[in-house]
C-alpha cells in the first residue's frame, strides 16, 4: 500500500490512498485543462486533467503514460517556474496515483457543480493521476475567526507589456495590449457578452491609481480573470448571478470602520478598501513583508501603457511608475518578456526546429522538445544567445523561452488574507491607522503548466485572428465609455500594515 504524506501549514495530514473517499471531496473549479476538487477538512487540493468528451484516445494512455504527464507538469512548476518566479510564491505539489474506483465516483458527484460551458470536456477517470496541491484559498491563522473567515482574490492578470521585438509586423499591436484587442474577439465569437474594461497593463504598472483603475474593472466585469473565494467557496467571479452588491455584504466585516454614511458603509468604501488590499498584497515584496514602493523610471522595452485603456491623462502625466522588482508582478512579468521576439519572430525559429526534426528525429530528446523539465532545460532557457547565428540551439532556446513566457501570460495569482487577531498585532508606530484594517496575507502563482510545443502554429494563427479583427472593427465602429458601477475616488496611499506568512 502506497501511503501519501502530506505536510499541512501548521499540522500534518496523512491521506491513505485505499481510504480515499470521494464524500471527503467537493467540487472547487476548473479551467481549460484541469479541474480541481477540494478536501473538506484538510487544506488541500486535487487537480485532474480533462479532454475533450470525443477524444478516447487519451483513454488508451497507458497509466505510465499519464503518471509520466502528470510528472512532467509538476517537474516544470518545481525545476523551472518556481526558479524564474520565487521560491515563495510557486507551490509545484506532488503527483499522485488515485484508486480508479475513487476517481470515478468523484467524477460523478461533481458533475452536476461543473458550469456548463466546461462541460465539453470530461475529467480524466482512466489513469487515476493527479497533482495534490495546498489549498492556496485558504491561509493558517492562528485563531479561527469564524466572522471573519480568509478571504481569497485570484486574478489572472494576463500579458502586461506590449511587444517590443522588430518582428511585429502591424504598429497596432506596439500600441494596444493582446488583452485589450482579444476583448472585440471574443465578444464576436460569443465566448463573453460584456466588453471588460481591464486592461493588464494598467495592473502591472506600479502605479497605485492605474492599478486602482484595473481592479475595479475587474470587479465590474470578472470574465475569467477574477474570482473571489471566502472560506474556500467561491462567492464572486466565474458565476452565472453574479452581483457586486452580494459581494459587498460579505465585504462588509472585514472592513468594518471606513466610509460610514448616517452609520452605514457605503459600499464604494468598501470595494476602495479591498482595491487598496489587493493593490498592497500585489506590490508587497515577500522578504520584507512589507509594502513595496513602486519604482519610478523609464521602461527598458516598448512602450507601458495600452491605448486601449480608459485612464485619466493625469494618470501617465507624473511619469512612469515600475512595482518593485520582487514583488509577484515583477517576477510575472519578468517572465513574460522571455518572450522577446514576439510570436511572429519565433515562428520562423520553430519552422527551423520543425524542420531539422523531421531530418534528425532522434535529436527531439537531446533538445528536450517535450521535456525533461530539469536543470539542463532552465540552463537552455535562461542562457539562449541573444543573437541568431543560424544554429538550431538558438532556434530551440528561444522556442523554450517562448513556451516559458507562454506559461506566465496565462498564470494566476491567488491572494489569501486572514484578518489579524489583536494579539498579533505589532506594537503601534507611525504606519498603522488604527482605524484601517489588518491582514495576514499569502500570495502564490498558479496554473503553471507547460505549454505545448505543438501549440505555436495555432499561437500564431490566433495572433494574426485577434490583430485583423481589432483592426477591422475599430475601423467600423467607435464605442462609446461604458459608464462606470461605481464613482471614483481619490486613491490614498494603502495605510495597511501587512504580516507575510
Ligand atoms: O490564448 P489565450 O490568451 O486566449 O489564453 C487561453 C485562455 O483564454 P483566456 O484568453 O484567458 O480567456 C484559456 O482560458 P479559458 O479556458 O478561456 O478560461 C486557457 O487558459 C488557455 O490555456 P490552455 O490551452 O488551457 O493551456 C489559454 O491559451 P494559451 O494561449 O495560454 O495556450
Ligand atoms: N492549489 C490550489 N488551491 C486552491 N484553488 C486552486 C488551486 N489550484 C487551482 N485552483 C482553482 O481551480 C481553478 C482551475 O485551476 P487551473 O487554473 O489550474 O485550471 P486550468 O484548467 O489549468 O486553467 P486554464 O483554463 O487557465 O488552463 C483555478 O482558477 C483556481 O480557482
Amino acid at each position: 500500500m502506497v501511503i501519501i504524506v502530506l505536510t499541512l501549514h501548521n499540522n500534518d495530514c496523512v491521506m491513505e490512498l485505499d481510504k480515499m473517499d470521494e464524500n471527503d471531496w467537493k467540487y472547487h473549479g476548473e479551467g481549460n485543462k484541469s479541474l480541481v476538487v477540494s478536501h473538506s477538512q484538510h487544506s488541500r487540493v486535487l487537480r485532474l486533467l480533462k479532454y475533450p468528451a470525443e477524444n478516447a484516445e487519451h483513454a488508451h494512455q497507458t497509466t505510465e503514460q499519464a503518471f509520466r504527464h502528470i510528472q512532467n507538469i509538476v517537474d516544470f512548476n518545481k525545476n523551472i517556474m518556481k526558479q524564474l518566479l520565487g521560491e515563495k510564491y510557486v507551490h509545484h505539489g506532488e503527483a499522485v496515483k488515485l484508486p480508479l474506483d475513487f476517481v470515478r465516483q468523484l467524477s460523478l458527484k461533481v458533475q452536476q457543480e461543473r458550469p456548463e460551458s466546461r462541460c465539453d470536456k470530461v475529467m480524466d477517470t482512466f489513469s487515476g493521476c493527479a497533482v495534490c496541491l495546498p489549498n492556496l484559498t485558504q491561509i493558517s491563522t492562528c485563531h479561527n475567526n469564524e466572522h471573519r473567515p480568509p478571504l481569497c482574490i485570484e486574478i489572472k492578470p494576463k500579458c502586461g507589456f506590449l511587444p517590443f521585438s522588430r518582428h511585429v509586423s502591424k504598429e497596432v499591436k506596439h500600441k494596444v495590449c493582446r488583452f485589450c484587442m482579444h476583448q472585440h474577439f471574443k465578444l464576436a465569437n460569443g465566448k463573453w457578452k460584456t466588453m471588460s474594461r481591464y486592461c493588464p497593463l494598467d495592473l502591472f504598472s506600479g502605479n497605485k491609481q492605474r492599478m486602482y483603475i484595473a481592479i475595479k474593472h475587474l470587479l465590474e466585469e470578472p470574465q475569467n480573470n477574477l474570482r473571489i473565494f471566502k472560506k474556500g467557496e467561491l462567492i464572486y467571479g466565474c458565476k452565472d448571478d453574479m452581483d457586486l452588491n452580494e459581494l459587498v455584504q460579505h465585504l462588509k466585516p472585514y472592513f468594518p470602520t471606513n466610509g460610514l454614511i448616517n452609520g452605514h458603509q457605503s459600499s464604494k468604501a468598501v470595494l476602495n478598501e479591498l482595491i487598496q488590499v489587493i493593490t498592497s498584497a500585489l506590490l508587497s515584496s515577500w522578504d520584507s513583508g512589507r509594502i513595496g514602493e513602486p519604482r519610478k523610471g523609464q521602461p527598458t522595452e516598448g512602450r507601458a501603457h495600452c491605448e486601449a485603456s480608459i485612464l485619466h491623462r493625469d494618470m501617465l502625466r507624473n511619469g512612469n511608475h515600475y512595482p518593485p522588482k520582487d514583488c509577484v508582478l515583477s517576477k510575472i512579468r519578468q517572465a513574460q518578456m522571455l518572450d522577446s521576439l514576439d510570436i511572429e519572430g519565433l515562428y520562423p525559429l520553430y519552422k527551423r526546429v520543425e524542420q531539422y526534426l523531421e531530418e534528425f528525429p532522434k535529436e527531439r530528446n537531446r533538445l528536450q522538445i517535450d521535456g525533461p523539465y530539469n536543470e539542463n532545460f532552465l540552463e537552455k532557457v535562461k542562457n539562449c544567445p541573444s543573437e541568431d547565428d543560424g544554429s538550431i540551439e538558438y532556434a530551440v532556446g528561444k522556442v523554450h523561452q517562448y513556451r516559458v513566457a507562454m506559461t506566465a501570460k496565462d498564470c494566476s495569482v491567488m491572494i489569501t488574507l486572514a484578518p489579524s487577531g489583536e494579539e498579533e498585532l505589532p506594537e503601534p508606530n507611525m504606519e498603522i491607522q488604527p482605524s484601517k484594517p489588518r491582514f495576514t496575507y499569502s500570495v502564490s502563482i498558479l496554473d503553471l503548466d507547460p505549454k505545448p510545443y505543438e501549440n505555436i502554429p495555432h499561437q500564431y494563427k490566433l495572433d494574426l485572428k485577434i490583430v485583423n479583427y481589432y483592426l477591422r472593427s475599430i475601423q467600423s465602429k467607435q464605442e462609446p465609455p461604458k459608464p462606470s458601477l461605481y464613482l471614483e475616488r481619490d486613491h490614498d496611499d494603502c495605510t495597511l500594515v501587512f504580516h507575510s506568512v
